[in-house]
């Protein structure tokens, strides 16, 4: 079967999709999640088959990697999703117009979804049960890195759905490679949006070649700026936290921006740190409070790459500014509007803060590890918006609807 056939069939189920009861879409979706649980052995083996070929040093390791209490999380995640309330058939406005004609504008499905997303398997079902429950056909396109977990993960969630007599067509798995991606791209006709998850590259490639409607979802060039006002406490909490609990992923800290008049506090808020082994590329002002205070070999001058980067293992930079509007012009200039964070006691900084940072989450006195979708009661998430227009920040259920209008009337015709 070529990509195309699959595009053709994804298209052509779409109308099985919005033939289903939201009851029948619990109903599967609650019964996949169960499945997906008692396959975990199976998951697994498949899984192990990805990450034998990927050196254990590499940072998208863990990001890969599943265990059976990552399968139990994501069939919770599933279940959250089966439970929640349909985002169809929402009426979002309804008029009688002096021509007596009536309207209503009401929520439907965007047909087909294409996904094309990073070698973390979570994203399989996580797409699949978004788009089940909002109505949409998915196409997915995974990295080739988790191509036999993919394979079984689909699998899994097709053998769920003949056993409730859907037709496996509502779910699509493209080949691992390239040129399935650049089909996605060119499937307007077929595919009505299409989400690219992943680096800048991925991002641009898509920008440039695609002609099915895009939204982005960018890496995550994260920032935590620690304020005159900060509570020392709370930022060794949280910079510990978004930094180490899952470097690999886009809302882990990048960057820690410290108020001059605090430095003394950085080596006890990065102490921590040091147990994990995070490399710290500090600037020539932290780098002397630093000094002596960290693991030499733990410590590096930062230079111009230092910031502005995504760091995607156990390392990070240090900024110094000297004010509050040099901590924002800082976080201005080299953030990706994915992920923000200020640790504040003062209130007027904090609103201040939220008010002049530019990013989809913004946070204070909070980790920008939950940026996710699950983490924000959206169940799960399709993906993390780092655009403006439709949807940003965390994507769920309502960013996967559009809608119509509904018009009827008593024979009304048009003067
Ligand atoms: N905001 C969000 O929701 C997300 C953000 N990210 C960010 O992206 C960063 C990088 O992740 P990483 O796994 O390296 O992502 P990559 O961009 O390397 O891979 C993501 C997917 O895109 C494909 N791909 C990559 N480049 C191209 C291209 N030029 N043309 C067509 N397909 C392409 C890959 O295919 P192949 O397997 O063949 O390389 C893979 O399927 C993450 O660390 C994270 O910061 C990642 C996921 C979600
Ligand atoms: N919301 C996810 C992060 C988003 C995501 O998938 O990004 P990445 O892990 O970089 O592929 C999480 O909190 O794990």
């Amino acid at each position: 079967m070529t990509n195309l056939d699959q595009f053709k069939q994804a298209k052509e189920a779409a109308q099985i999709m919005v033939r289903l009861k939201d009851e029948q879409i619990r109903e599967v979706l609650t019964d996949l999640a169960d499945t997906m649980e008692a396959r975990t052995a199976l998951l697994l083996s498949a899984n192990k088959k990805d990450l034998e070929r990927m050196d254990e040093s590499d940072p998208r390791y863990d990001r890969l990697m599943l265990t059976a209490e990552r399968v139990e999380g994501i069939a919770t995640d599933m279940r959250a999703v089966a439970n929640m309330e349909t985002p169809l058939g929402e009426v979002l406005d309804e008029r009688e117009m002096p021509s007596r004609l009536h309207l209503k504008k009401v929520t439907v499905p965007i047909g087909v979804v294409g996904v094309i997303y990073e070698a973390r398997p979570n994203v399989t079902f996580d797409v699949f049960s978004l788009c089940f429950k909002s109505g949409n056909v998915c196409v997915l396109k995974g990295g080739q890195d988790a191509w036999h977990s993919n394979l079984a993960g689909v699998g899994i969630i097709r053998e769920c759905l003949a056993s409730h007599a859907i037709s496996s067509e509502v779910v699509q798995l493209l080949p691992p490679d390239r040129e399935a991606a650049k089909d996605l791209m060119q499937a307007d006709g077929y595919v009505d949006m299409l989400i690219p998850r992943g680096s800048q590259g991925l991002i641009n490639s898509v920008r440039e070649e695609s002609k099915i409607p895009v939204i982005e979802t960018g890496a995550g060039i994260v920032h935590t700026y620690f304020d005159v006002s900060g509570d020392l406490e709370k930022g060794k909490r949280v910079v510990f936290n978004a930094k180490t609990r899952r470097p690999s992923v886009c809302n882990a800290l990048d960057c820690l921006v410290i108020h001059a008049e605090r430095l003394s506090d950085l080596p006890e808020m990065l102490a921590a740190m040091a147990v994990k082994d995070v490399v710290v590329e500090a600037d020539e002002m932290s780098y002397s409070q630093l000094k002596g205070h960290y693991p030499d070999q733990l410590l590096e001058r930062a230079n111009e790459e230092s910031f502005g980067t995504e760091f995607l293992g156990f390392r990070m930079a240090v900024k110094t500014v000297k004010s509050f509007d040099e901590a924002i012009a800082h976080v201005t200039t080299f953030s990706s509007k994915h992920s923000e964070a200020i640790i504040a006691e003062d209130e007027a900084t904090i609103a201040r803060y939220f008010n002049e940072v530019d990013a989809a989450a913004v946070y204070a006195n909070t980790s920008t590890a939950f940026t996710d979708g699950a983490q924000f009661g959206l169940g799960a998430e399709i993906g993390i918006s780092t655009q403006k227009l439709h949807a940003r920040g965390p994507m769920s259920l309502k960013e996967l609807t559009s809608y119509k209008w509904l018009i009827d009337s008593d024979g009304v015709t048009r003067p």
